[in-house]
């Protein structure tokens, strides 16, 4: 079995969960209060360049030109992304500006961004397929399943259950599967240790949202 077929299995109870979120089940039927949305919006924004930054530097470590290619490409769209929020949702929502990072993401971003730097790139790797492959099939799973009409978060719903944003998880996948089979059985440990830590941070983060939760001191 290959290493990405084995660790999803090790998250699918974090999966399950998040599908069962109530941020997750009143976002698919629309009825997500807009100031939990906006928080998410906000914060994702913050996120969105960080990680991008983060690809950026996974790629520059990439042992082959392709990957490099790839995770710089990654990087670039994650940034894009986060400019076509800027651009429509801040706008659609009010949100004037994508404000402080708040715990939950100023967690998960520096947990990406040491990894990046400090642990081997297989790792680094590992450490940020969650964030594509979850929202794939958090997106998906909502497209799927979903009965509003006129949802006004449709447009979220769309973009990640976008054929194109597929194309990219897949080969995401790959990669690391590639990088999973020339590692060490300790380096593929970390790998699947990473993994789970970031799919445990994708749950934090949309929780944190519903709960709005910010600094008690700011
Ligand atoms: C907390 C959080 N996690 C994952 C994504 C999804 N995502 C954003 S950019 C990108 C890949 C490059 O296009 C992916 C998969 C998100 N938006 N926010």
């Amino acid at each position: 079995m290959t290493w990405s077929k084995q660790t999803w299995e090790r998250i699918i109870p974090i999966y399950e969960s998040i599908i069962a979120m109530p941020f997750i089940t009143e976002l698919m039927d629309g009825s997500l209060a807009m100031e939990k949305f906006q928080f998410y919006m906000a914060q994702d924004s913050g996120y969105l360049e960080h990680f991008g930054r983060a690809l950026a530097m996974i790629g520059a470590k990439a042992p082959n030109v392709e990957e490099a290619l790839a995770f710089i490409q990654f990087g670039q769209n994650a940034i894009l992304v986060e400019n076509a929020l800027h651009e429509s949702y801040f706008k659609d929502f009010g949100i004037s500006s994508s404000g402080k990072l708040e715990p939950t993401c100023h967690h998960y971003i520096h947990y990406l961004k040491s990894t990046a730097a400090y642990e081997s790139v297989e790792i680094a790797m590992a450490a940020v397929l969650p964030c594509f492959w979850i929202y794939r099939e958090v997106g998906n799973y909502i497209y799927q399943h979903q009965k509003a009409k006129n949802n006004p978060y449709q447009k979220w719903i769309d973009t990640y259950a976008g054929e194109e944003f597929g194309i990219a998880v897949t080969r995401a996948i790959e990669i690391c599967d590639r990088a999973a089979l020339t590692a060490t059985p300790s380096t593929q440990k970390y790998m699947t240790e990473a993994f789970i830590i970031a799919s445990r941070m994708e749950f934090e983060f949309w929780d944190s949202a519903y709960q709005i939760k910010k600094w008690k001191f700011s």
